[in-house]
C-alpha cells in the first residue's frame, strides 16, 4: 500500500505558491470603448518599448482598432483580442462580429460574458457558453467573465453566483474546458475604486479553481485572472496570492505608464 507524505497546513500553502509559481501570468488590458487613432499608437508604443514583461501581455481593443493593433503588434510578443464576439459561424447577424473574422485579425484572445455584456445586453450564461465555444472553434482563447453583483455578495450568494456562470461554459466546453482563461471580476470593484482584498479575490479564485479540477485534468495550469480596480499600488499583493495569475485590468490599461507597471508586477 502507498502511504501519502503527510502534508501540513504550512507545507500545503508552500506546495500552493510553488503551483502559483510555475502558472505563468497573464495580463490582459480590457480597453472597453475608449481609444483614438491617436491614443492607441502612443499607448502601444509605450507597452511595446517596455518589454519583456516576464509575463504574458494582451490588448483586448474595439473591434475598429483590431487592424492597427495588429500592424503594431506584429513584431512584438504583445498579444491582441477582442472584447466580445458572435456565437453564430455567419449569416444574418446585423452588427455582430464572428470568431471568422476575429482570426482573420490575429486575435489570440476574445473576452466573453464581461459583466457589462450579461447587464447591459442580457447576455445569459448559456450565450456566454456558446460564445467561449465559437472561440475555441478558432483556436481563439476565450476569456470567460464571472462575478457577483454588490448586492449578491451581501446577500451570501458569490459563490453559488460564480459557479452557476462557470459551470455552463464547463458543461458546454466538455473536454476543452481546460483551454480557456477564466476572469473573476465582482461587478462591484469594477471602475469603482474599490478592489477585492486579496484574501477576498483568493477565497473566489480557490473556489474556481476547485470547481476547473472537478471539469479537467489542466485545471492547476489554467490561468484564472482578477479584474476589478487593479492598479499599480495593489498588483503585486493581489498577483501573489495562490489562484490569482494576472489580471483583466480596465481603467488602468489606458496609461502606458500605470499599464506596464501592472505588466511588472505580474512579470
Ligand atoms: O472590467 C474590468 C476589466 O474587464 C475592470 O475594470 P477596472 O480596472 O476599470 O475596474
Amino acid at each position: 500500500m502507498v502511504t501519502l507524505p503527510f502534508i501540513d497546513n504550512h507545507r500545503h500553502k508552500h506546495l500552493m505558491q510553488e503551483m502559483n509559481k510555475m502558472r505563468r501570468k497573464l495580463v490582459v488590458g480590457n480597453w472597453k470603448m475608449h481609444g483614438s487613432h491617436k491614443a492607441n499608437a502612443e499607448l502601444l508604443a509605450g507597452i511595446v518599448e517596455a518589454r519583456p514583461f516576464g509575463c504574458d501581455v494582451a490588448v483586448c481593443v474595439p473591434f475598429p482598432y483590431l487592424s492597427e493593433t495588429a500592424v503594431t503588434l506584429a513584431a512584438s510578443d504583445v498579444r491582441w483580442g477582442a472584447q466580445d464576439c458572435s456565437a453564430h459561424e455567419q449569416g444574418a447577424y446585423t452588427g455582430e462580429v464572428s470568431v471568422g473574422m476575429l482570426h482573420e485579425f490575429g486575435c489570440r484572445y476574445v473576452i466573453v460574458g464581461h459583466s457589462e455584456r450579461r447587464a447591459y445586453h442580457g447576455e445569459t450564461d448559456q450565450l456566454v457558453a456558446d460564445k467561449a465555444k465559437a472561440a475555441l472553434a478558432r483556436g481563439i482563447t476565450p476569456i470567460v467573465c464571472v462575478g457577483e453583483t454588490l448586492e449578491q455578495r451581501e446577500a451570501g450568494e458569490t459563490e453559488a453566483v460564480v459557479k452557476r456562470q462557470l459551470s455552463a461554459v464547463i458543461h458546454t466546453l466538455g473536454h476543452c474546458a481546460g483551454e480557456m482563461v477564466v476572469a473573476y471580476e465582482p461587478v462591484w470593484a469594477i471602475g469603482t475604486g474599490r478592489t477585492a482584498s486579496p484574501e477576498q479575490a483568493q477565497a473566489v479564485h480557490a473556489v474556481l479553481r476547485a470547481q476547473l479540477r472537478a471539469a479537467t485534468a489542466r485545471a492547476d495550469e489554467m490561468q484564472i485572472l482578477y479584474g476589478g480596480s487593479v492598479k499599480p499600488d495593489n498588483a503585486t499583493v493581489l498577483f501573489t496570492q495562490a489562484d490569482i495569475d494576472g489580471g483583466l485590468i480596465g481603467g488602468a490599461a489606458l496609461k502606458a505608464k500605470d499599464f506596464v507597471a501592472i505588466c511588472r508586477a505580474a512579470g
